[in-house]
This record gives structure tokens, sequence and C-alpha cells, in this order.
């Protein structure tokens, strides 16, 4: 299977340009869960048998992760639209005869580091310049006190040097922040390691990892915020059907809750309660969304989801809101920005550490669509415009954040005159398609070619 290039050159990056105005409307299938996607590949390579992978994410994110486990010898085959993935093992990986390129993708790099930790052959692993930038000591940390040898350039970045063939020994650890990437990671490097590990969850974070190994036969416990695994255990391969992405539902969710008189079903989407904050937030204000028919899909919880133009309020959002939406914050600035009176956000320096920092460029970009907006340390507050147009048009900087991007072009929807949103191939770290379905929603969207 050939992996998709990332993201092309700066020189040749694409940008959107969103007519003000519209309203989206109809039945819409976003793409699968990125989470969920990259950890069916890491558990089906590295289980015993074949697995099948239904409503994979195709994009540059979780290619990158496939990537890596075709470069360390396992195989993947198209079968009409599922993946069949041959898995090797825990301990059937080969040795990479270069670098891992994880590209954009922060959870390929932190679990990833787990991984290759537990095992007998040294690695290397690398990404693009913003992955490059983003905190790498959360996991440096922990996996150097289970005897792994790891360095980053700094101490604290990628690219990340592992030393194979180290004998790692169970923790008890207890992360700096709550962190799905963290957490993963050092459970990942427990099931190589001596005896137990386990991680005190200091918040709530997406909890995929344990419901997926435990779906791949790894016994793990939880007793209140404590996981703990231990060292040994074999996976065994296991059919995994993705369910849609509610991080990339989040754009259409808050796009037709200000646009007027939208009505707007996201079909199968997953709405796992450590992660489903964004359709709480709105909820509370003001947003018009229905959940029907929740069922479950291969462990993860399911539904379809229905939303309805809806006058909004701001809100205060705090800490636990934030563990619960950590990547629909961006979307939900917009929200806010259309809302009757003001939203305040704090407990959330994490978006700071993200693709690019989430605070100052949303701030950024709202200020320049004419929102009145304060920064603080971990978090902002945001005036909403209730108004007919609470956007001006504008041009907007992304930082290639895919997210910043995709928020943005929700803000058309309210805007008196066009947007332009620069640096958008990497949409496609996480949802290829963006463009024709918001188009086919409503949203005047049109993505054109431009030189940096
Ligand atoms: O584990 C995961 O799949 C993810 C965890 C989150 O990061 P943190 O664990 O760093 O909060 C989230 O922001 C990221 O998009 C995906
Ligand atoms: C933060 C994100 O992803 P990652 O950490 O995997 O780069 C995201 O998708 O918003």
């Amino acid at each position: 299977m050939r992996v998709t290039a990332l993201p092309r050159s700066v020189a040749e990056m694409r940008r959107f340009h969103i007519e003000p105005g519209g309203t989206l409307n109809g039945t819409l299938e976003v793409p699968g869960d990125k989470s969920v996607s990259h950890r069916a590949i890491m558990f089906s390579a590295i289980a015993r048998g074949r697995s099948r992978i239904t409503g994979f994410l195709e994009s540059a994110d979780c290619l990158a992760t496939l990537g890596a486990f075709e470069v360390m010898g396992v195989s993947f085959t198209r079968d009409g639209g599922a993946l069949l993935v041959d898995g090797v093992g825990r301990d059937g990986l080969s040795a990479p005869d270069a670098t891992l390129d994880l590209g954009n993708s922060g959870t390929s790099m932190r679990l990833l580091s787990g991984l290759m930790a537990g095992q007998a052959f040294d690695s290397v692993l690398g990404g693009d310049a913003s992955l490059s930038r983003r905190p790498m000591a959360r996991v440096i940390d922990p996996l150097t006190e289970m005897g792994a040898r790891i360095a980053g350039s700094d101490g604290q970045r990628a690219p990340l040097h592992i030393t194979g063939g180290q004998r790692l020994r169970g923790i008890d650890y207890t992360p700096p922040v709550a962190s799905a990437q963290i957490k993963s990671c050092v459970l990942l490097a427990g099931l190589y390691a001596e005896g137990a590990t386990t991680v005190h969850e200091p918040g709530i974070s997406r909890d995929h990892t344990e419901r997926m190994l435990g779906a791949f036969g790894v016994e793990l416990t939880r007793e209140g915020r404590a996981l703990s695994i231990t060292g040994g255990q074999s996976l065994e391969a296991f059919d995994v059907a993705v369910p849609a992405d509610l991080s990339s539902a989040a754009f259409f969710l808050v796009g037709a809750s200000i646009g007027e008189n939208g009505e707007l079903t996201l079909t199968g989407v997953g709405v796992n309660p450590t992660r489903r904050g964004v359709v709480d937030i709105l909820k509370r204000m003001g947003a018009d969304i229905t959940l029907v028919d929740e069922r479950e899909q291969a462990g993860e919880p399911v539904a379809d989801i229905t939303v309805r133009s809806a006058a909004l309020r701001g809100i205060d959002i705090g800490a636990t809101d934030v563990e619960l939406a950590i990547d629909e914050l961006p979307a939900i600035f917009i929200a806010a920005a259309c809302a009757h009176g003001t939203t305040r956000l704090t407990g959330a320096a994490e978006l700071r550490v993200k693709e690019s920092d989430r605070i100052a460029v949303m701030a950024d970009g709202l200020a320049e669509l004419g929102i009145e907006v304060t920064v603080q340390d971990d978090g902002l507050t945001i005036v909403g415009r209730p108004e007919q147009h609470s956007f001006g048009g504008g041009h907007i900087h992304s930082h290639e954040d895919h997210r910043i991007a995709m928020s943005f072009a929700m803000a058309g929807l309210r805007a008196s005159a066009p947007i332009v949103i620069d640096d958008c191939d990497f949409v496609d770290t996480s949802f290829p398609g963006f463009v024709e379905r918001a188009r086919n929603a409503g949203l005047a969207i049109e993505s054109q070619e431009h030189d940096a």
C-alpha cells in the first residue's frame, strides 16, 4: 500500500476562500476517528493474526503511523473499504532502516515512543517542524524511569533516539498533565516491562487505549483514577470498526448551530464519554443538539447527532471541560464569538502546545475578524457578537494547524465579507475531504493554490 505523502512544501500551499453567508443542511458522514485509527494500526500490527479495520481514517497523521509499521515489516492489504493487517506479534517487528517519519502527529510519536522503548532494536522517531517543537519530556521522563534509553534533541524535543534491548521495569507514575498520549505511552511500554505498571491519571483523558487493548485481549485493571497493566502479555487479532470522528464533526456542530436555519445530521459519530465535552459545552451554550440511536461499535459508543441552528449564549469553560474537549476548543471559540454574552475559558494551558499555540493563534484570528478577545496564560475571554454578521471579513493565518483552519472556515457562515485562510494543506492530517463535505452541506468554500 502506498503511504500518501505528507503536506506539500510551503511553496505551494492551499488556502481556503469562504464567501460570507450560507447555512448547513442535510446528512453527513465525517471520516473515521483519528485516535481510534492510530490505535487500531498499532495494536493490530503487534497482535498475533489478521485484523480487519473498517472506517480507518486515511489522513496524513494515521498514514504516518501505518507507514512506520510498514517500515518495520508489517503488511497491510486493502479489501474493499477495509484494511487487513497481518500482525507480527508483540516481538515480531523488524528494525527500521531509517528515521520513522511521523509527520505532524503527536499521537504517533508519543504512543510509538512507548512501544519502541520495549523493542530489541534501535529506532529514531522524527517529524515535521511543528512536531519537532512539541514537548516530549512528558514521555522521555517516565520511559527513562522505566529503564528505557531515549534521548531527545535539547533533552525534550523530537527527533527521539531510542536504544533498544533495554530491560524495562514497571513503575507507578502520575503524569504532570491529564493526557491520553502520556498514559498510552507508559501503558504500552508497560506491556514490555517486568512487573506491573500503574498510571495515576491527574484528570480525565480519552480512554481509547484501555478499551482497545482490552478488545485485543490485554488485561488492564482500573481502580478509580489508577490504571495498571502487567508486562509480558500478548495481543490477539481483533476486527475494529472505527466510528466517525467527533473532533471532525465538531466543526459542523458549530457551523450548523451558528448558520441561519441550519439542520444537519452527522451519522455514526463516536461519543465516548471521555471526549464528548464539545456536545455538552455547546448544549450549555444553548445549542440544539440531539443524540439519536446511541449504540456500541467495537467497544466504542456511537450515535447519530442532529444539530439545528440556535441562539447561543456565552458561558464559563473550566479545566474539566477542557479535558473532555481539548481538540474541539478552537471550534467552540467560533461559537462563543457568535453568542450573546461573554465566554471565559480557563485551565487550558495545554492548548498552547498543540500543532500551534491554539490560544494565541485563535485570539489573533478572532481579533482579525473584529471580535473582542483577551488572552490569559491558560485561556481567553471572548465577547460574543450575536448579530447576523458576528464577523467581518479578513485574512487568517492557520499556522499550519488543521483545527485552526477548519474552525475559521465555519466563521464564514456569520461573516459580512469573505474570509481567506492560509496554509490549509494540513487539514489533511485529520480530515481529508473537508472542503467537499463542507461545500455539499452549504458552506461557500473553495480551496485554492497559493504561493506561501
Ligand atoms: O491520544 C490521542 O489520540 C490524543 C490525545 C490528545 O492529546 P493529549 O493526550 O496530549 O492531551 C489529543 O489532543 C490528540 O489530538 C489525540
Ligand atoms: C493535537 C492533535 O493531534 P496530535 O497531538 O496527534 O498531533 C489534534 O489532532 O488536534
